[in-house]
């Protein structure tokens, strides 16, 4: 891992959440409490930003039950004001009215990150927060997550750290170690994980951002997703005439 000031790069995140919260003229931060490591990384250091307003919500979407325990287990740790909002209900209410058709897994997995940032952007609008994402700076190169999904956000405090250096930054604020060494994982599916989804572990992914080096298969991995998912960083396209 790189040579790096963790515990000092900790420290200014926190304060480089307060300064964009306050420029936006705001006054706290919400987060989607998913149990894994990046949200628990991003809640922790909002709420040393914000220690009285800022909002955990936990919104299990037929998800795996134990991520709901590793989530309400970083909110207890950290004292993070947090809500249950069950979306399973409202995700079987679009099935009830969307036209099913085969080889659509995708397509409805990409819903729940999708209602999760409704709810979310709901709660900032109510207390006046922000919504904090918890995009990493590895996943914005690859464009791995959900358009307007958890790609739906005001402040990306993780975006230019990689997979790696976020565990760096979730041992000095003292994330526990089970949630630090579980599979990242979207949680969209039953079983579902980064690295069997992506075809590569995020350690070659992460020494290829960081070195440049990597084997031709990881290279075109990569190079062919962060190709393909440019769209999702950028403005839509608008016609100059
Ligand atoms: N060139 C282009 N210019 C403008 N827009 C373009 C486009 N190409 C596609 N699009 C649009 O983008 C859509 C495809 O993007 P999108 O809807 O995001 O869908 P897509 O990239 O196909 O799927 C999202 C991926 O992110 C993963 N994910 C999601 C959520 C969380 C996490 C996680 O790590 O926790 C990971 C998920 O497992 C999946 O692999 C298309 O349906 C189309 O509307
Ligand atoms: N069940 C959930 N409840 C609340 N928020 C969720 C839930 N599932 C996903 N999210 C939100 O979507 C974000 C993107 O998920 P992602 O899996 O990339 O992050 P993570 O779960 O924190 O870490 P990891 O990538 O290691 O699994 C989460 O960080 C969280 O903010
Ligand atoms: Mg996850």
């Amino acid at each position: 891992m790189l040579n790096k000031d963790y515990k000092l790069i900790t420290e200014k995140l926190v304060v480089w959440i307060q300064q964009k919260v306050k420029e936006a003229g705001c006054k706290g931060a919400v987060v989607g409490l998913s149990g894994g490591i990046d949200s628990s990384v991003t809640a922790a250091l909002c709420k040393k930003a914000f220690p009285e307003n800022t909002l955990g919500l936990i919104m299990p979407c037929e998800s795996n039950p134990e991520d709901q325990k590793d989530a309400k287990l970083l909110a207890e740790k950290f004292e993070i004001e947090y809500k249950k909002i069950d979306l399973a209900s409202v995700f079987n209410s679009m099935l009830d009215v969307v036209d099913l058709v085969d080889d659509q897994k995708l397509s409805l997995a990409n819903i729940k990150p999708r209602l999760r940032m409704t709810t979310l952007y709901y709660y900032a609008s109510l207390n006046g927060y922000l919504v904090v994402g918890t995009d990493n700076r590895s996943e914005l190169k690859l464009g791995y997550f959900t358009k307007f999904g958890d790609g739906g956000i005001d402040l990306a405090p993780l975006g230019n750290l990689v997979k790696s250096e976020v565990r760096e930054v979730a041992r000095v604020l003292g994330v526990p170690e089970k949630i630090i060494t579980k599979a990242p994982s979207a949680g969209l599916w039953a079983g579902q994980t980064d690295e069997s989804e992506l075809g590569i572990t995020y350690e070659e992914v992460d020494n290829y951002i960081l070195t440049g080096e990597a084997s031709s298969k990881v290279k075109e991995i990569v190079d062919t997703l962060e190709e393909k998912n440019q769209h999702k960083l950028a403005l839509p396209p608008i016609p100059s005439f």
